[in-house]
């Protein structure tokens, strides 16, 4: 039996055979042309003396079920962009997160900060439609990829003027991640393949991480106090899910934890 992200890679490919057979490669770059460029996200990300939230837009997941019915992603993504979130993180996966890529448009239309994609990316075609969609950012994960499928997305991801979020989960994935060319790598807190979180991922995988590469602390944040602790172990990014979804004011939510990622006495720690 395949892990749960097997599974989930195994759907993804299915979905997208179906949508290469609608969209012709060739219309899909025809479309990225005509979007405007991609906006430089390594240098909004990690900004001196504080800790940039990532705020994502997620209905469903693997290890909860539902979380939110989200009716209205560009309202959600609006709020986040008022509370102070620097990136929007867009779930795209159809099947076990009940997104999609007209989440995507209706994100891109409604803000002016960086969007992510957020999905099992496996070829290029996908990375494609990030940008055809106004993408600026992708998520590839190391786990999912063979080593030089990761370099030629990485590449693919770059060339396209856009950048990869490489995710990681230990040590070795860092290796992998840098070798490829990663420029920003996320530790994600919930192993892909229990769905269990260790908040302490971060502080044990991130000094394997060169001091040029923009660290960000994914998963698992419930609020204030798990920014600072991602602070304290040198996160310059912390990316929120479902603490953010089922709240009911995600615009002050967001603001406090942007608030707890520049609090004074983080400075100390981050010089
Ligand atoms: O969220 C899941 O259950 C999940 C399961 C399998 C693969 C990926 C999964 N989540 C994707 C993410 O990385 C999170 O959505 C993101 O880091 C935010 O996490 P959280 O704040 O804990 O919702």
């Amino acid at each position: 039996m395949g892990t749960v992200l097997d599974d989930i890679v195994a759907g993804v490919r299915e979905d997208l055979a179906v949508r290469e057979a609608a969209t012709p490669l060739a219309e899909l770059k025809e479309r990225a042309a005509r979007v405007p460029g991609a906006i430089d996200c390594v240098s909004r990300l990690r900004v001196e003396d504080a800790v940039t939230v990532i705020a994502e837009v997620k209905r469903s997941s693997p290890s909860k079920g539902a979380l939110a019915t989200i009716t209205d992603p560009a309202a959600l993504a609006a709020e986040y962009e008022k509370g102070g979130a620097t990136v929007i993180s867009v779930l795209t996966e159809q099947r076990k997160f009940n997104g999609s890529l007209a989440d995507l448009d209706s994100v891109r239309a409604a803000v002016d900060i960086p969007v992510l994609r957020k999905d099992f990316v496996v070829t290029p075609y996908q990375v494609w439609e990030a940008r055809a969609h106004g993408a600026d950012l992708v998520l590839l994960i190391v786990a999912a990829l063979e080593q030089t499928v990761l370099t030629s997305l990485v590449e693919r991801v770059h060339s396209l003027g856009m950048t990869a979020l490489v995710e990681v989960h230990d040590t070795e994935e860092v290796v992998r991640a840098v070798d490829a060319g990663a420029r920003v790598i996320g530790v994600n807190a919930r192993d892909l393949k229990t769905l269990e979180v260790d908040r302490g991922t971060f502080a044990r995988v991130a000094p394997a991480i060169p001091a040029d590469v923009v660290k960000i602390a994914e998963s698992g944040v419930r609020g204030p106090h798990d920014v600072m602790d991602y602070a304290r172990a040198g996160a310059d990014a912390v990316l929120v899910g479902e603490a953010l979804v089922t709240d009911d004011a995600p615009r002050q939510s967001v603001a406090d934890l942007v608030a707890a990622g520049a609090h004074p006495s983080l400075r100390a720690v981050r010089q």
